[in-house]
């Protein structure tokens, strides 16, 4: 039982948290009102007495207090509902922002990577619309065990036999708990069939989806689809739910049965001259309420242990995981000085290696940093065959991410393998990417770009190696002291539906609202026919999903996601992972031209490094190094002529495309 003080706890104090004074506001009024129902059932009593015994005085005040109880049980229970429910709004909104930073804490992506974490987060995201009726349930059980006791006095004065009628509630209320357990673990087994079922309904009403599937006639095969995963849920979730009622009836007639011999005992005692009229009156009142005390109990533990159970996956959640893979370093990671649900030293707060210090120590002391040769680029020396262990012991403090760049970045041996599988996607890179450089990435499709790209943000983190910014290894470095100084814009951009000066000014928050920062970044991206094809210009709508705003084309979201990557004037890294894909070939050029000129500008200034991942190989010949990838390893590296004059993978790529255009 302690898992009902324990949960009860956690949701009072997440409510007094949200707002005190309504919280005991209602306190006080579902006390009131809960307690005048066995008041009522004494005041009949009473009222019986004295109304047999010919006392109309006496009867009609008896009356008049019934009256007032019942109207108070009436009343009470409404003005105390409009404070916890304002409550449990609030109290929801606690735990969302919670919610969000489980799953937006850094590192969190290797975590969204892996199934059961997706489902956790997914189970919790319903179970939290259900936190307003945890406060109620709450209030409400405090209310009723009030009752109970109140109720129990009283059928003691009668008959101290009658104390014992509560305790007939608890086969019920076990049983009760046992059948909700079974619905919850029923939930678990099916979320993957769930999770399926909701993304076949997603893919199959998104218009951004809708499309391909009308146009591939897919229509069927998904419905077919999404009838099966549904059909895969439900059967086993309605078979746990048919046995659960099953077994709240088994115990709801086990209470039926000691009702029957309360009552008939009082009947008894009447009869046998040991009680009067208002006893028998009152106890039948009572133990009708006792019943439905009893099942009222009963149905809020049940709504009670879903919300423990809610509390168990939010501290799952925030609890470190084994990274998947085969050697991942990688672990769990959640925003520093959160306080675990149940008030339990969370793991939550607990140094995590993606932003703690990590053992990695804190500056390269292979002395792999090269000078930049004639191209711009020099490959870094490989580690020998345990070059690992040539490591920095423990840092001794944590290491900071240098102001400018004076060398540059280095990746040494980094291998990498997503959580959840046992692929390694990247083997062994080693490259030298020199402070000022601007470095294109290219390769066949799954060459592993965009992961590597990844990494560089330190969005994910090596499973073997390290990657080395002037010399202090990523992994020392807190991520959130390093992404301030990453500008990016990803293959997968995204397209916040806000207005378009905060679609923009998102990529540099404390300039949100800077209108001439925000043009700024607009004017770099040359975005500004898109802010002039939009009503309103900066303080126009984008997009339909949330109301009646501006529907731009792929190319001018991604434009608008440049300008978003531009914001950040002094990054040390920009990365943009096919930041033209969506734009036309002049498009693309004008802009290279362009970036390619500023980020010689940003590069003599902070040794800021460009990287970026292109499929158009007139752009990555601009490149001061390309580095070839190819199945995960580095193909070669170098700059276009030196590349061309190898007449390698590089070489036949840029044959292939240029025979193409001709
Ligand atoms: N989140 C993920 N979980 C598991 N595997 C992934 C994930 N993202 C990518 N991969 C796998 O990693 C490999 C490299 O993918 P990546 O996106 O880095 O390739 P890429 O070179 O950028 O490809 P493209 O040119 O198509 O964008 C692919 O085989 C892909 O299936």
């Amino acid at each position: 039982m302690k898992w009902i003080a324990t949960t009860a706890g956690f949701v009072l104090r997440i409510a007094a948290g949200a707002d005190r004074a309504r919280l005991v506001k209602a306190i006080a009024l579902m006390g009131a009102g809960y307690l005048a129902t066995p008041l009522a059932a004494a005041g009949l009593r009473e009222f019986t007495d004295a109304a047999v015994a010919g006392r109309a005085g006496p009867a009609a005040l008896a009356a008049g207090a019934v009256a007032v109880l019942l109207i108070m049980e009436l009343m009470l229970g409404h003005f105390a509902h409009l404070y916890y429910f304002e409550v449990g709004e609030l109290a929801e909104s606690t735990l969302n922002e919670e919610l969000i930073a489980q799953v937006n804490g850094p590192g969190s992506l290797e975590r969204l990577d892996d199934p059961a974490f997706a489902d956790t987060v997914n189970l919790v995201r319903e179970d939290l619309g259900r936190t307003r009726t945890a406060v109620e349930s709450v209030l409400q059980l405090g209310g009723l065990g009030l009752q109970l006791v109140v109720t129990t006095v009283l059928l003691a004065t009668l008959d101290p036999l009658l104390a014992l009628l509560p305790l007939a509630a608890v086969p019920s209320v076990l049983i009760g708990r046992r059948a909700q357990g079974l619905v919850e673990r029923a939930k678990e087994e099916t979320a993957e069939h769930t999770r399926r079922t909701r993304h076949l309904l997603r893919l199959a009403t998104d218009p951004a989806s809708i499309k391909e599937i009308r146009l591939f006639q897919a229509e069927r095969p998904l419905l077919d689809e999404h009838d099966r995963s549904w059909r895969a849920a439900s059967t086993a979730l309605r078979r746990a739910q048919l046995r659960a009622a099953a077994l709240n009836a088994l115990g709801q007639l086990a209470f039926a049965v000691a009702y029957g011999g309360a009552v008939t005992l009082l009947l008894w005692q009447a009869v046998a001259g040991r009680a009067g009229a208002g006893d028998v009156i009152m106890v039948i009142a009572l133990a009708v309420q006792v019943s439905a005390q009893v099942a009222g109990v009963a149905t809020l533990l049940t709504t009670l242990h879903g919300t423990a159970r809610t509390l168990d996956r939010l501290t799952a959640l925030a609890a470190p995981r084994p990274a998947a893979g085969t050697t991942s370093s990688a672990g769990a990671v959640a925003p520093a000085g959160t306080v675990s649900p149940v008030g339990t030293p969370s793991p939550i707060g607990t140094p995590s290696p993606i932003d703690g210090v990590s053992s990695a120590g804190t500056v390269s002391a292979t002395g792999a940093m090269s000078t930049p040769g004639p191209a711009g680029a020099t490959a870094t020396p490989a580690l020998p065959p345990g070059g690992a262990a040539a490591r920095p012991g423990p840092a001794a403090a944590r290491a900071r991410v240098p102001d400018r760049l004076r060398e540059g970045i280095v990746l040494e041996n980094v291998g990498f393998t997503y959580p959840g599988t046992d692929r390694p996607v990247l083997h062994d890179v080693s490259l030298t990417i020199p402070a000022g450089g601007s470095v294109a990435l290219v390769g066949e499709n799954g060459a592993g770009k965009s992961t590597l790209v990844k990494l560089l943000c330190g969005l994910y983190r090596p499973t073997s190696g390290r990657v080395l910014v002037d010399g202090v290894d990523l992994a020392a470095v807190p991520v959130t002291d390093w992404w301030p100084r990453v500008a990016a814009l990803f293959q997968d951009f995204a397209r916040f539906e806000l207005l378009l000066r905060e679609n923009v000014g998102t990529g540099d928050l404390p300039r949100l609202a800077d209108d001439a920062a925000v043009r700024g970044a607009i004017g770099r991206a040359e975005a500004d026919p898109i802010v002039a094809a939009v009503p309103g210009g900066l303080a126009g709508f984008l997009g339909h999903g949330y109301g009646p705003g501006t529907e731009l084309s792929g190319g001018q979201w991604q434009r608008l996601g440049l300008a978003r990557a531009l914001m950040r004037e002094d990054p040390l890294l920009l990365v943009l992972d096919e930041p033209a894909a969506a734009l036309d070939a002049a498009g693309e050029h004008a802009l290279f031209e362009r970036y390619a000129a500023s980020s010689g500008a940003a590069g003599r200034r902070s040794g800021a490094i460009t990287l970026f991942v292109s499929h158009r190989f007139s752009t990555v010949k601009m490149a001061g190094k390309i580095v070839v990838l190819d199945r995960g390893r580095v193909a070669e590296h170098g700059d276009h002529p030196t590349l061309l004059a190898a007449a390698g993978l590089y070489a036949e790529l840029y044959g292939l495309q240029a025979r193409a255009y001709r």
